[in-house]
């Protein structure tokens, strides 16, 4: 099957230009339909699948984004890697809006959606300390360069369930006791996942307020992140097509084993698993449940 780069277009991002043989292509997934169809193409010699997480015209919303069929419809069309393009509030003076942050770690506060593919049935336990694959993570950053924002290296994503925003008192907790550098409401469970799927994940943060927290900014405004979404378009369209350049795709083995994360994982004895279970797994798992 081509291998392709996967991009999950988040808040403001709902389309990509200027692909080759552009498509938008229906896929049928054991866990329901995804968020919409895929646009399939080729960018810079690169195939390519973009997902808008929300759908067009921003449909779904983060708790009822279908994550477990975006993953899996992602995976059957070939994706090795995803870069998550994401909307996202910031705790940090220096991270302003307009800024780019390229994540490496994730706190889930996430409590009303599905996290995994496996369960009853057919147990699997793969590792999430590192969550962001720290290969693609580079590719994002580089691809970042030259386009003109101002980039941060590394910060800790908090996914909260939303769909509110948060309170003034939840927004100084989330920043000055557990140390997290930017808030969205979306890029937990998919980050887990990619990872139960194999395939590598990054996180493209553009920041677009200071949340609640802080004095001289007030409260988070949809009418402004709107303004400041609009306003980076064109640097979230630089940034796919230079996503595009990387390399990421053809994927050769991750270093940091992102896709083999199924090699040891799974606990149940293959007498007891589901089949029905096991036949829905059929795309995310068919490499280790042959
Ligand atoms: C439009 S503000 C809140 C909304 O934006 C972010 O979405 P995404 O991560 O898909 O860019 C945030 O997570 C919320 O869903
Ligand atoms: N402050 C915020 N909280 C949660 N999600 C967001 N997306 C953009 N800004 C956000």
């Amino acid at each position: 099957m081509t291998e392709r780069l996967g991009i999950i277009g988040g808040s403001g991002v709902y389309r990509i230009d200027d692909l080759e043989d552009a498509k938008w292509v229906a896929i049928d997934t054991p866990w329901g339909p995804s968020s919409d169809e895929i646009l399939t193409g080729t960018l810079a010699g690169t195939p390519m699948a973009f997902l808008p997480r929300h759908g067009r015209g921003h449909v779904h919303s983060p708790t009822t984004v279908p994550y477990r069929a975006n993953i899996d419809a992602m995976k059957r069309l070939g994706v090795t890697d995803i870069v998550s393009v994401s909307a996202c509030g910031s705790f940090r003076e220096h991270m302003a809006p307009g800024d780019f942050v390229i994540v490496d770690q994730f706190i889930d506060r996430t409590t009303l959606r599905d996290t995994s593919f496996f369960g009853t049935g057919c147990v699997a336990h793969v590792s999430l300390a590192h969550p962001v694959c720290d290969r693609l993570r580079g590719l994002a950053r580089k691809a970042a360069e030259g386009l003109g924002v101002t980039l941060h290296d590394g910060g800790t994503y908090l996914a909260m369930e939303g769909p509110q925003f948060s309170s003034m008192a939840e927004s100084r907790m989330f920043r000055e006791v557990w140390g997290a550098d930017v808030i969205g409401m979306t890029n937990m469970p998919e980050a887990r996942l990619a990872r139960e799927a194999e395939i590598c994940y990054a996180t493209v943060a553009m920041i677009t307020d200071y949340d609640s927290w802080h004095p001289d900014h007030g409260s988070v405004d949809i009418t402004e992140i709107i303004r400041v979404l609009g306003a980076n378009a064109d640097a979230a369209a630089g940034l796919v097509r230079s996503l595009a350049g990387a390399g990421a795709v053809p994927h050769a083995p991750c270093p940091h084993g992102c896709d083999r994360a199924l090699d040891h994982a799974i606990m149940t004895l293959p007498e007891r698993r589901d089949p029905e279970l096991v036949a829905r797994l059929d795309a995310v798992a068919g490499r280790v449940l042959g």
